[in-house]
């Protein structure tokens, strides 16, 4: 409400958030009234930002002679909407980040910087967001590609579309089907249901930016006659800021109506989402894990419950925590229980490495395999979750191991086939060397690598068949834009034999010639400490599995493995996801574990371990001391003791964490929020210790 000052001018107060890394918000004031929601430039201190308005005050909240004039309204795009402000509210309270931090970490970067609206040559705001076409984020499929075919659903797609189509209000769906069962064409007709016969939008996560194509193109394919090709945007971390900036002014401005991309799509302004769907919701790269540590697939249920609108959670192996709120009747279950092509599922086998020793990687059971395949003229996957070429590189004189100088880790051995020299590699902080002709140690020449990985299977499979035409896909092989794209397509054009790859091959791909997948050293996850290891492993190996055979009989899946009677391995072989998951949540319910707990994680990090511990300490002595006097629930909180990360030291920083606990969500919410502001009273010197939270981290 307009308050009048001293020279009777009828002001607007209005609280602005900033990006500053502060809880509160800042008061300022406007001649002309300013809807909540429209991003402002204003003056702060010496500086001039850009600010959204996220409340109109009756009086501000300090002395009316300190606040400031906002300095402009900007108008190149609607305000936010009071929803998606509210997603963003949710989000900062949720993990306990401040408020305007979280907002200008997610809106693209020429909408937050002033420099953008008020540079060296000054132009008008609009002038920021300035076309909606010409754009990778439109189309990277070309129209030739498309395919207009429509597959007659099965029995079970039927039903599920008929279920989640009659969906009028919020409701949570566990779209549970098996791999190759045809989630894809379920989400997509009941996409096309919902966009016929309503103005609504549609928001579809998928978790790996290299399922774009493949996704974008059966989207397309699908909705060709009742959307243009223009409302349909694609979002993704690799595209340019303009085109970010495009997707997201077309989504705001209600030009898009369906918005497919990865985790950080679940913040875009879509004023009128009618469903949302998260393919593959167990996926681990749902969870942002630096900066803003969300998980989209857990905000994307809060923002269909916020929008009364159904959610479809999608995946052959879903996230025990989804599983649970199925059992007990929070999400509605449905199931697809056979192949959506009349194909019978791949065999899985073991071939036990102690029996069959791997030659740089590569059992000659695989190996044989591999050759049949060839004989066959069918192809072949090999995966091996690791890149570079070992592991591990030593001296077998005196056993010294090539470590990184500025962490706690082993360095990888890399080949480098162009310059015929060899590199260590730090994956941790991106420290390389070129390799030592001799033992740094003792100076013995007898420098050899230990373990397998991608490029030393590559050449391995090079040495072994000559003639064959083998790709590898990782990480290093697919740096160039594009690349990833175009190898994929190489492999279903079928000029491919033999394909090698980390888990990016692992998930969603729906490749149609690959009839073998191999699997090398997958047990390097059971020994894991993390509790979710088994389940990530088995998640991973069913999918990984669920590559063969998408589109030919006889599919058959070999994992090498030295511990074959391991229990997990069990349930790998009967592809049987629900028993996994009935045993895994026995555990899980016995040792008190997500999901029949809550967790947060503590991190603190320093120059030396003892500062980080010291600081540690403290911070949980506090509790007792004084959050304990402002919250009632101490004793519904479990706080364990400071422990080193799991890498203690990363470019030379020293690492350790302290875990929380409780059986209840809000009390742990509640508990962090007057925690967390005892511990920043703790740091006295902001450059000597840098903490953060974690809320329901997924690796402890
Ligand atoms: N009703 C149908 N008739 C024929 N083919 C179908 C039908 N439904 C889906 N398909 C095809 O079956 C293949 C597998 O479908 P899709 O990729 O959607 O499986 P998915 O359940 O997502 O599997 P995954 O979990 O492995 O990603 C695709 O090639 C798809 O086009
Ligand atoms: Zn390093």
């Amino acid at each position: 409400m307009p308050v009048q000052n001293k020279l009777s001018i009828s002001y607007n107060w209005l609280s602005v958030a900033l990006n500053l890394p502060l809880f509160s918000t800042f008061d300022y004031k406007s001649i002309n009234s300013v809807v909540i929601g429209s991003r402002v430039v204003v003056p702060f201190g010496k500086r001039t930002l850009i600010g959204i308005v996220i409340n109109v005050l009756e009086r501000p909240s300090i002395d009316v002679s300190l606040v400031r004039e906002i300095i402009e309204v900007l108008d190149d795009l609607p305000p936010f909407s009071p929803d998606w402000l509210n997603l963003l509210e949710f989000t900062a309270d949720y993990y306990q980040r401040p408020f305007g931090e979280v907002v200008f970490s997610v809106i693209p970067a020429p909408l937050r910087s002033v420099s953008s609206y008020r540079g060296k040559k000054r132009t008008s705001a609009s002038s920021v967001i300035k076309s909606d076409k010409s754009n990778d984020c439109i189309s990277i499929v070309p129209s030739s590609f498309v395919d207009k075919r429509e597959s007659i659903l099965n029995e079970d797609q039927e039903r599920a579309v008929n279920i989640i189509s009659l969906l009028k209000e919020f409701k949570s769906v566990l779209l549970y089907g098996i791999t190759g069962s045809g989630k894809t064409e379920v989400y997509l007709r009941v996409a096309r249901n919902i966009l016929h016969n309503s103005s609504k939008q549609i928001l579809f996560l998928i978790p790996e930016i290299n399922l774009t194509p493949q996704l974008e193109k059966a989207v397309r394919n699908s909705l060709a006659d009742i959307v243009n090709d223009d409302e349909i945007v694609v979002m993704h971390s690799k595209l340019t800021m303009k085109s970010k900036l495009d997707v997201w002014s077309r989504a705001q401005n209600s030009k898009a109506r369906v918005l497919l991309g990865t985790r950080m799509s679940i913040f875009t302004p879509f004023p009128n989402i009618g469903l949302i769907v998260i393919d593959e919701e167990h996926d681990t790269s749902y969870k942002q894990q630096n900066g803003l540590r969300y998980s989209a697939r857990d905000l994307g249920v809060w923002r269909a419950r916020y929008l009364n609108v159904p959610i479809i959670l999608g995946s052959a192996t879903p996230s025990l925590e989804t599983w649970n709120n199925a059992e007990i009747g929070h999400y509605l279950r449905i199931y697809l229980r056979k192949k959506a092509r009349e194909f019978s599922a791949p065999n899985i086998k073991l071939i036990n490495t102690k029996k069959y020793r791997p030659k740089n990687g590569l059992t000659v059971p695989l190996i044989n395999a591999i050759e049949d395949r060839l004989n066959k003229k069918e192809q072949s996957l090999v995966f091996i979750n690791r890149r570079g070429y070992s592991p591990v590189f030593c001296c077998f004189s005196c056993y010294w191991i090539s470590k990184c100088t500025r962490c706690t880790a082993f360095t990888v051995l890399h080949s480098d086939a162009v310059n015929k020299e060899g590199k260590l590699h730090c994956h941790h902080c991106g420290y390389c060397m070129i390799v030592p002709l001799s033992c740094p140690e003792c100076g013995d020449q007898d420098l050899r690598p230990i373990g397998s990985g991608t490029q030393r299977v590559e050449e391995a499979l090079v040495g072994l068949f000559p003639n064959a035409n083998i790709v590898r896909i990782d990480a290093d092989s697919t740096r160039r834009k594009g690349s990833t794209a175009s190898l994929l397509n190489d492999v279903n054009n079928g000029s491919v034999d033999i394909l090698i790859g980390t888990q990016m091959l692992a998930k969603g791909h729906d490749f149609l010639r690959v009839s073998l997948v191999g699997v090398i050293d997958s047990d390097a996850m059971i020994f894991c400490q993390d509790f979710r290891a088994p389940e990530h492993l088995f998640s991973q190996l069913m999918q990984v599995s669920g590559r063969a055979g998408r589109h030919l009989n006889g599919g058959e899946v070999l994992i090498q493995t030295s511990f074959p009677d391991h229990m997990i391995y069990k349930f790998v072989i009967d592809q049987n996801y629900e028993d996994f998951a009935r045993y895994s949540l026995n555990l899980r319910s016995t040792a008190n574990l997500p999901p029949y707990s809550y967790q947060a994680l503590l991190s603190a990090e320093s120059e030396n371990l003892s500062t980080v511990m010291d600081f540690l300490h403290r911070s949980k002595k506090i509790i007792k001391e004084k959050v304990s006097l402002e919250f009632d629930h101490v004793s519904a909180i479990t706080c364990y003791d400071p422990v080193p990360s799991r890498i203690v030291r990363i470019a030379d920083v020293e690492r350790a964490q302290i875990l929380v606990e409780s059986k209840h969500r809000l009390l742990l919410i509640t508990f962090l929020k007057i925690w967390l502001k005892h511990v920043n009273g703790l740091v006295i010197n902001k450059k000597k210790i840098r903490w953060y939270i974690e809320v329901d981290p997924l690796e402890i």
